[in-house]
């Protein structure tokens, strides 16, 4: 089954479309999970997702389906969470995530953000004793490649780790312990703000930066062995994803256009990547393209249970980009992985890899190997060639220790199995050699007897060798020695 939950929303008309009389049209609803959609052309597209969200649904229906599950996910299993809002700007994404204002706001109209953090808390007071739990919030926003952190706005250059024990990491970025959904609420606040300051100081608009909340709660076992797991819930609310052709941008305002695609894109590929996978073979995942699709790695895919809401305008004038929309959320509904859960390294049962060989070990032996048989060219040279053949996945651009730890041990496991390869090639040439040799002594061998028998001119030849040699080098076969 697909862990990932795909959902359409349209938003109501907003003035300007009512007043243009393009107000709907786009769309007619067959059920809460199909509709029809038609284009500027009037050419129609059925589309199916986990639920659709038409213009009167409520907010509370959005949490309900598609935040709640992953929230409880998240606590009671520390699996890792992400919910993205994703859509041209104006389309919604905002005030689905956020509701009309955060901190003061009628409940009804209240975003998947202030219901995500009460759900927190009331799955975590609903649980059992046998564990304690702390909820850390960090608010970063992603502008033109660069992390910013939204709680402290000097801070805007994160960047971005892996760690083994927690996966993806913000070295340095603002965590702030929330105790009580007031508090968390309060926090969330202040980022928000924060994030307005931020772009009136750049003189930014906010739909052209990614904003992403992320809670990260961490549950430590009672008993004995206190092993500590760690969840993560991700929130995003993407750049608006426009048409650049269609708003006529230019200099900045196209820059920004640009990179944002670039990271949209960027997200799509690795949503394709984790669709057209093989079963049971690991492929390339271009997590790496992106800032924004680095730091959801351990979001999307394998590790996470991850929503997708595709907010779409019903206007007819939308419909290009609604459409461009509603395609990157069915080619998303095809990821399939299974999640799994995050335990602290420390304190987890090590004797699993204390049993298995040591990675150093082995790739200190095959590193001394290359070294003593090639020349760096050669090295170089057979890397290109793996990464040629896929056997290797192509370095990025590397900024961190980890990342460098990480590139290391794929190379080296890719090395070692090449050097497998290479030493069963060098090894059957070799017997090939041994058994070639042996048959060309054997004919020699009888060829000469066969001659030697009969007095053939195979003998003559092979008896005259030696006159012919002595001739070479200037003697004679007279007895005086010279000629
Ligand atoms: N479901 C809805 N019900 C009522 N109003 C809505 C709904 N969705 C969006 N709106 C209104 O539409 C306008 C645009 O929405 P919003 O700001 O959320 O768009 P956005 O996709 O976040 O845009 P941007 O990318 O520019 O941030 C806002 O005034 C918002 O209040």
């Amino acid at each position: 089954m697909s862990n990932i939950t795909v959902c359409a929303r349209f938003r109501p008309s907003n003035s300007k479309e009512k007043q243009n009389g393009n107000d709907s049209g786009c769309i007619r609803n067959i059920d809460s999970e199909t509709f029809i959609f038609k284009d500027e052309k009037d050419e129609e597209f059925v589309f199916s997702f986990d639920r659709v969200f038409y213009e009167k649904s409520e907010q509370s229906d959005v949490y309900q389906f598609l935040a709640l599950p992953i929230v409880r996910d998240v606590v009671v299993d520390a699996f890792n969470g992400t919910i993205i809002t994703y859509g041209q700007t104006g389309a919604g994404k905002t005030y689905s995530m956020e509701g009309p204002g955060i901190l003061e706001c009628e409940e009804q109209n209240k975003g998947l953000l202030p219901r995500v953090v009460e759900g927190l808390f009331d799955s975590i007071n609903s649980l059992d004793e046998e564990k304690t739990y702390s909820i850390k919030l960090s608010m970063v926003e992603i502008y033109m490649e660069k992390v910013r952190d939204l709680f402290d706005l000097s801070k805007d250059n994160i960047q971005i780790k892996e760690i083994k024990s927690r996966g993806i990491i913000l070295p340095g970025v603002t965590e702030i312990t929330v105790l009580d959904p007031a508090e968390a609420l309060q926090s969330l606040s202040r980022g928000i703000a924060n994030r307005a300051v931020g772009e009136t100081q750049m003189n930014v608009a906010s739909s052209r930066s990614h904003c992403i909340y992320i809670f990260t709660i961490q549950q430590e076992f009672l008993s004995r062995d206190k092993r500590t797991r760690f969840g993560k819930l991700i929130l995003v609310d993407l750049a608006g994803s426009e048409k650049v052709e269609k708003t006529g941008a230019e200099g900045r305002v196209l820059e920004e256009a640009k990179t944002i695609n670039k990271s949209l894109s960027a997200l799509g590929n690795v949503i394709n990547s984790l669709t057209c996978g093989l079963p049971g073979k690991a492929s390339h995942i271009p997590y790496r393209d992106s800032k924004l699709t680095r730091i959801l790695q351990d979001a999307l895919g394998g590790n996470a249970r991850t929503a997708l809401l595709c907010c779409c305008s019903p206007s007819a004038f939308n419909a290009s980009e609604s459409l461009s929309t509603l395609r990157f959320g069915a080619r998303a509904k095809h990821i399939k992985e299974s999640p799994r859960v995050n335990f602290s390294e420390e304190k987890c049962d090590t004797s699993s890899s204390a049993a298995s060989p040591s990675r150093d070990e082995s790739s200190a032996r095959i590193l001394n190997k290359l070294r003593g048989n090639l020349k760096v060219e050669d090295v170089k040279l057979l890397e290109e060639l793996l990464i040629q053949e896929g056997i290797l996945f192509e370095p990025p651009s590397v900024e961190e220790e980890s990342d460098i730890e990480d590139l290391t041990l794929q190379i080296i496991s890719s090395l070692q199995a090449a050097m497998e390869k290479l030493t069963a090639a060098v090894d059957e040439l070799k017997r090939e050699n041994r058994i070639l040799r042996a048959n060309v002594d054997a004919s020699t061998e009888s060829l000469f007897y066969k001659g030697a028998n009969n007095g053939s001119i195979f003998q003559n030849m092979i008896l005259r060798i030696p006159t012919f040699f002595f001739r070479w080098l200037g003697y004679t076969s007279s007895p005086t020695g010279w000629q």
